[in-house]
């Protein structure tokens, strides 16, 4: 069998759409936008593009490490966020790295790293290459001689297991989907879903300081790690694996979301948990969004901790298939490995219902399989969440503008926040494109003091202006999210295009000790320029 192609310009393989699929899509934006007939860019091709020569030799001791093959060279250009797509689609590579690199071994990349330290080079790592905020892409300026793409596919083994505290020690770059198929023949899992899951790796969380698809309690990979191996320019950095420890600032905290700025992480030790063997879920609609908002915030503090508490606006809701357009839809889950669920999930609809939830027949008592998550609105939800990236390439090149970002705040100011998040955005969508649009919101994440909101912006764009458009609508939001009081991402990182909003996040002290950091482990400036820190 031939092996599945991805995409070197866009989201997962080439075939992850079927037609029949991508005309439904089609079809229902016309409707949507009004649109009679689309005018579509065709994907690029590789023929189409021209590429600059490299600007920088593969030494003879590199070169069954190294390639400046074209295709690598796309496919290391651009993570996959919609900044990304449509520049490809323009079949604009301008800063495609001259370099790719697969190591296989930490001297292999130590070596690599040498030659990018002798020659200053751009070094830039990537794992799986699905960052949404320019995290690999090699944007450098001519202080470097050029940039290398240092890939870590070959990292992509779990190491060793250890049962007794439940922790493993595994790969940076390995991906979810083989982390969970090694991990499950010891009936473990580390239980960490980004929707990304499937091509995004361990090292790429850590880096990123990723959040998962579980709603409460261990929502991001940091709670996860255990211990960490970071090499750097200046050496290895390998910290103690310990369930706790008070012993001053965390040297793993100082790598988690560091973005390939501070070190190559190689491996890590994460702690795992048994798998679950008892789900149950559950659809609950609200006659708006506030009353959801009100439930959800009680749920948080009830310390119910469900793994699911998604709760999706009038709007989002019925976009994915999961709701009616008029109300709001929570989707709430429960699981574990040790007892049944239904007395949790009794609680938490009561708990609903206080403020106007409903809910139907698809609430499912315990199951001892999967399929509590897969039927009814919530399946719906899943199915159109693993679709969704996908579906974004088609649009596009459709010329439609879409695109996500995300957030935190506490929950005294969310009202004020979300309603000046929503304002912002939708004016900037109806000034910037000159139609309504759609703004949506789901909560994705929730703690006791406060939700992630998570926003989806789709606009008809100026055909040719599309980027530049998103651009505009992208800083209207982030300067109200900052303004008002949230975080400029909550699991996406910061990489290169959240740089503006997080230097005015982060207390001006700290950003020096950030550059002290950075000149100790990477005097050069060869790892990651532009990213965090410069
Ligand atoms: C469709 C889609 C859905 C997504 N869903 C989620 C989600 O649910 N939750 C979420 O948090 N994010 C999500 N993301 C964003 C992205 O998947 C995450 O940021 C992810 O953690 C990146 O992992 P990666 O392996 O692809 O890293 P890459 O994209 O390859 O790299 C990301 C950054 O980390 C650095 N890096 C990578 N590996 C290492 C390493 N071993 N050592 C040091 N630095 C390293 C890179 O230099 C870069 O700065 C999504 C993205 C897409 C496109």
């Amino acid at each position: 069998m031939t092996p599945r192609k991805m995409k070197f310009w866009g989201w997962g393989y080439e075939d992850g759409l079927s037609p029949q699929v991508q005309n439904q899509v089609e079809a229902a934006m016309a409707k949507r936008f009004g649109v009679s007939e689309w005018k579509k860019t065709p994907p690029p091709v590789i023929d189409e593009i021209s590429l600059k020569q490299p600007r920088i030799n593969i030494p003879q001791s590199l070169k069954h490490l190294c390639t400046n093959d074209t295709h690598e060279r796309l496919s290391h250009t651009y993570g996959k966020s919609y900044r990304d797509v449509v520049r490809a689609f323009r079949r604009d590579f301008m800063n495609a790295p001259d370099i790719v690199a697969f190591p296989g071994t930490e001297n292999e990349l130590i070596n690599i790293l040498d030659w990018c330290n002798d020659i200053h080079a751009a070094a830039i790592i990537y794992g799986g290459g699905t960052s949404v905020v320019g995290g690999v892409e090699p944007e450098i300026d001519d202080r470097y001689s050029g940039s290398v793409s240092i890939d870590l596919r070959n990292f992509n083994q779990v190491l060793e297991i250890d049962k007794v505290s439940r922790a493993a020690r595994i790969q940076a770059g390995i991906r979810g989907p083989a982390i969970e198929k090694q991990l499950k023949e010891q009936d473990l899992t580390l239980r960490f879903f980004p929707q990304s899951f499937e091509f995004s790796t361990l090292g790429g969380w850590i880096a990123t300081r990723a959040g998962g698809h579980f709603a409460t309690l261990h929502t991001h990979i940091d709670d996860l790690v255990q211990s960490l191996r970071v090499i750097t320019p200046k050496g290895v950095v390998e910290t103690r694996r310990l369930p706790g420890s008070g012993a001053g600032p965390s040297p793993d905290r100082m790598f988690i979301g560091s973005e390939g700025t501070l070190g190559i992480i190689t491996e890590a030790w994460v702690r795992l948990q048994d798998r679950p063997v008892y789900r149950t879920a559950a659809s609950v609609r609200f006659p708006d969004f506030q009353s959801g908002v009100k439930a959800v915030r009680v749920l948080s503090q009830s310390g119910l901790y469900p793994s699911n508490c998604r709760l999706l606006d009038a709007g989002e809701a019925h976009d994915s298939g999961a709701g009616d357009g008029k109300t709001a839809v929570l989707m709430l889950g429960f699981e574990s490995h040790d007892h049944l669920l239904d007395v949790w999930m009794i609680r938490a609809l009561e708990c609903c219902k206080e403020f106007g939830g409903v809910y139907g027949q698809d609430v499912i008592k315990t199951r001892k399989d999967s399929s509590a998550s897969r039927e009814g609105d919530v399946g719906t939800w899943r199915n159109a969440f693993i679709q969704a990236p996908y579906l974004r390439d088609v649009l596009v090149g459709l010329g439609i503008i879409v695109e996500t970002f995300e957030t935190a705040i506490t929950w005294d100011r969310f009202e004020a926040f979300h309603t000046g998040v929503m304002e912002a955005a939708k004016k900037a969508v109806r000034e910037i494109s000159g139609h309504n649009g759609w703004v949506t919101c789901r909560i994705t994440h929730v703690y006791p003091d406060g939700p992630a909101p998570y926003y989806i912006v789709k606009a008809l764009g100026k055909p040719g202006s599309e980027l530049e458009q998103w651009d505009e609508i992208k800083a209207a939001v982030s300067e109200a999210i900052i303004s008002l009081g949230g975080t400029i991402t909550h699991h996406h990182a910061v990489g290169r295009d959240h740089r503006p909003w997080y230097d005015k996040q982060r207390p001006d002290l700290f950003a020096s000790a950030l550059k002290s950091v950075k000149r100790t482990l990477d005097p050069c400036y060869i790892l990651n320029p532009g990213v965090l820190i410069d």
